[in-house]
């Protein structure tokens, strides 16, 4: 088994000890809207996206206590005051401490593919996911998801055209292998070198409801 390692990080947050709901404006000190990246591993994409975007406060979510270390490491490096790292089970920690309607972006990269046939039910992102997650964006949030799977992607991409009360910002098409101005994580990078092609997913919450 790994060994635990203790994060003693300004930008960790330990999910028992917030409140609940949790008090986002007194913990950034700002008013910004929240965004959020779930399974950010070792924080390279949170802290490009995040260095991009001062105006939104990011949560970068993992349960990968290594990757936690690492991203709070980078998030330390880069001096980004508007990030902050949780380890815990996402859905989870949605449902408890994010505010209904209150996120202006949800990042999922190459979240695991779970390639065998009789795992797939256990992928995080199916059409029961992307009805959840809408719950917590606000009207105008952007979803985002992006793997190297084949599989998942074709798969992401076609029920996401009946999920209701989204917009296919990508439209006509279902998903593209390039997404401008989107910045690549490790994995991409990873399985990019190994001339895999990466399926980009975009769409954005129309109203509330
Ligand atoms: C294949 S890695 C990709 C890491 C990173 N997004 C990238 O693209 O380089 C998937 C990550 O998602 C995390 N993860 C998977 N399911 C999760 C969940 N339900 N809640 C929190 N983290 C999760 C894993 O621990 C792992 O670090």
């Amino acid at each position: 088994m790994q060994r635990m390692i203790e994060i003693q990080s300004p930008f960790f947050l330990n999910p028992d000890d917030l409140a609940a709901p949790v008090d986002w404006y007194a913990l950034f000190d700002n008013a910004n809207p929240l965004a959020l990246e779930i399974g950010c591993g070792i924080g390279d994409f949170i802290a490009k996206t995040a260095a991009d975007r001062p105006d939104l406060n990011y949560i970068a979510i993992d349960f990968y206590n290594k990757g936690c270390y690492k991203t709070c490491r980078r998030i330390e490096k880069h001096g980004l005051a508007n990030v902050r790292v949780v380890r815990d089970e996402a859905r989870k920690f949605v449902a408890e401490r994010i505010p209904p309607g209150s996120l202006a972006a949800v990042h999922i990269n190459c979240p695991d593919p779970w390639p065998k046939k009789r795992h797939r039910k256990r992928r995080l992102v199916n059409a029961e996911f992307a009805g959840f997650i809408r719950h917590y964006l606000a009207p105008g949030g952007d979803f985002y998801f992006a793997t190297d799977f084949d599989d998942y992607g074709l798969d992401v991409a076609e029920f996401m055209t009946g999920v209701p009360g989204y917009e296919n910002m990508l439209a006509p098409d279902r998903y593209r292998h390039e997404l401008a101005g989107y910045h690549l994580s490790k994995y991409m990078q990873k399985f990019m070198a190994e001339g895999k092609r990466i399926y980009f997913v975009h769409y954005r919450k129309t109203s509330e409801g």
